[in-house]
């Protein structure tokens, strides 16, 4: 793989590698994700996914590499909380929403949580807040389900209501972990649909192994393999490359 160039580039990692206890889990990864690009991570189990987002965000550091954000802020000197505060947010596997606060309370937190606390006080903010929460709760389909509990919703949609909570922070670039592991079949497709509106304003990067929904997002995909990048390109390109189908698809 030759290395990607920093100039418009809002991630950008060059020949990063982490050991752990001897082990290489990424291995010299280069990779650039383009300012409104959405961008879906591939590969086996073990290929370095997970580990590749804690090194952006700032939980692992590399060994040696360069990760830059934005063409010129380099993420190695950050820590978690400024990495986050820079506009980097990340959703896990797993759904962490409040469940006994309505949705629309959930989004008011997230948006609270981005602002200084003493702007609930001032009513022109609050109209504004209630603008930026109605805007929010159509984006991940919850218009209709404002004043249930969190802890009322489906799988699914706990995990739309957190992706609205990762924008109320308004978010450069989003890291999507398996956004649809445990979903419905419907509820896939709509994330799909979802994420693509989403990406009209961010840059999202969303690590996935279910084939279909990938290939409904439309977009660039990059295969990872022990840590490095195996294949690079369009879902049918690297659905036809037969590295990826020797150590990910064919199995
Ligand atoms: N803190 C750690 N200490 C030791 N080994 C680790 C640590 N974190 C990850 N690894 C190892 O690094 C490799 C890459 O793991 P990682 O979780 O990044 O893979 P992944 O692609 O996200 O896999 P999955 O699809 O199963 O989530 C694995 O072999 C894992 O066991």
């Amino acid at each position: 793989m030759t290395s990607p160039t920093l100039t418009n580039t809002v991630l950008y990692l060059d020949g990063v590698s982490v050991t752990f206890d001897g082990f290489r889990a990424i291995n010299k990864l280069s990779l650039a994700i383009a300012p409104g690009e959405m961008r879906a991570i591939i590969g086996p189990n073990g290929a370095g996914k997970t580990t590749m987002m804690d090194i952006i965000t700032g939980k692992t550091r590399p060994d040696e590499g360069e990760v830059f954000f934005g063409g010129m802020i380099d993420l190695t000197m950050l820590d978690e909380a400024e990495i986050a505060a820079l506009g980097i947010g990340r959703k896990f596997q797993k759904p962490t929403v409040f469940e006994s606060h309505t949705v629309a309370d959930n989004i008011r937190l997230a948006l609270a949580g981005a602002r200084s606390p003493f702007s609930a006080l001032f009513g022109a903010r609050n109209r504004i807040a209630e603008e930026r929460i109605d805007a929010i709760l159509s984006t991940v389909r919850l218009t209709e389900h404002r004043t249930r509990l969190a802890a009322d919703l489906s799988h699914g949609q706990k995990q739309w209501l957190e992706i609205g909570m990762l924008l109320a922070q308004d978010p450069k670039l989003l890291l999507v972990d398996e956004p649809v592991a445990g979903m419905t079949d419907a509820e896939t497709a709509e994330t799909a649909h979802l994420l693509k509106e989403i990406a009209h304003e961010h840059s999202v990067v969303v690590v996935e192994h279910d084939m279909a929904f990938v290939r409904d997002l439309g977009c660039k995909v990059t295969v990872l393999h022990e840590g490095s990048v195996l294949a690079e390109g369009s879902i049918d390109a690297v659905s036809a490359n037969e590295r990826v189908i020797e150590v990910y698809l064919g199995r």
